[in-house]
């Protein structure tokens, strides 16, 4: 059985009973409200250093639909930014919703986009594997992007394309050499604060990254997402993989940071 999802029975508002972090004091997503982020100046660019980029494969793990790469060297990192050391690349995927407007998790003075990318990164100078450092408070880095609906996005068709090898929970398939360099938008000007998880364990081990520039994809693209399936090939009962996000959770005084001017 699932330990948890996004239904009635098993989603964000009962998390708590089997993961108590979730009623932690640095608890991700939050609703990012602009005018009331400190601006840091010390606070440089982040850099993204993701030309040996080697993704391997795409999988649909009954949660969201997820890139993995090789993170067995430091190929493929970001650094810069509120980071200390370089943080490797282990894998992106998405969350969104079931039309339009809602889907992201991150909310930006209490409006949604319709998707959110999460380039999920790991701090391999301080800790020797990704679940080590997923439960150190400096860990992860993960960038979030948000995705807002209009024309095509020309990149992310090479991954809607490949959608019908995953359709089930617990499938995979190759996905080699996909840069993700080509779904960043122009402008990485960002927020930053410390969080989590947003899905369960919920460690709170992520320095956020929130991109402020949205990209575009088309609701046709986002609708190919919606195709993928919760539940895997053996069970009678299919449900359309849509709503994956968690609302935004309690800043409990933490400071949120941004670096454009
Ligand atoms: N939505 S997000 O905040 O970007 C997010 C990123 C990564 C994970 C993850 O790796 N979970 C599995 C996992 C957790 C802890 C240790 C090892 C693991 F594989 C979960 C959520
Ligand atoms: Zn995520």
């Amino acid at each position: 059985g699932n330990l948890w999802g996004y239904g009635k029975e098993d989603g964000p508002s009962v998390w708590h009973k089997n993961y108590p972090v979730a009623q932690g004091d640095r608890q991700s997503p939050i609703d990012i409200v602009p005018h009331q982020a400190s601006h840091d100046p010390s606070l440089g660019p982040v850099v993204l250093n993701y030309d040996q980029c080697t993704s391997i494969k795409i999988a649909n793990n009954g949660h969201s639909v997820v890139v993995e790469f090789d993170d067995s060297d430091d190929r493929s990192v970001i650094r810069g930014g509120p980071l200390d050391n370089p943080y490797r690349l282990k894998q992106f995927h998405f969350h969104w919703g079931v039309k339009g407007c809602h889907g992201s998790e991150h909310t930006v003075a209490g409006n949604s986009y319709a998707s959110e990318l999460h380039l999920v990164h790991w701090n391999a100078v301080k800790y020797t594997t990704f679940g080590e450092a997923a439960t150190a408070p400096d860990g992860l880095a993960v960038l979030g992007i948000f995705l807002q609906t209009g024309d095509d996005h020309r990149w992310l068709n090479m991954i809607t394309d490949a959608l019908y090898t995953v359709k089930f929970k617990g499938s995979a398939a190759d996905f080699k050499g996909f840069n993700p360099k080509c779904l960043l938008p122009s402008s990485l000007h960002y927020w930053t604060y410390l969080g989590s998880l947003t899905t369960p364990p919920l460690h709170e081990s992520v320095i956020w990254i929130v991109v402020k520039d949205p990209i575009t994809v088309s609701e046709k693209q986002l609708g190919k997402l919606r195709t993928l399936l919760f539940t895997g090939e053996e069970e009678d009962q299919r449900t359309r993989m849509e709503n994956n996000f968690r609302p935004p959770q309690l800043l409990k005084g933490r400071n949120v940071l941004w670096s454009f001017r």
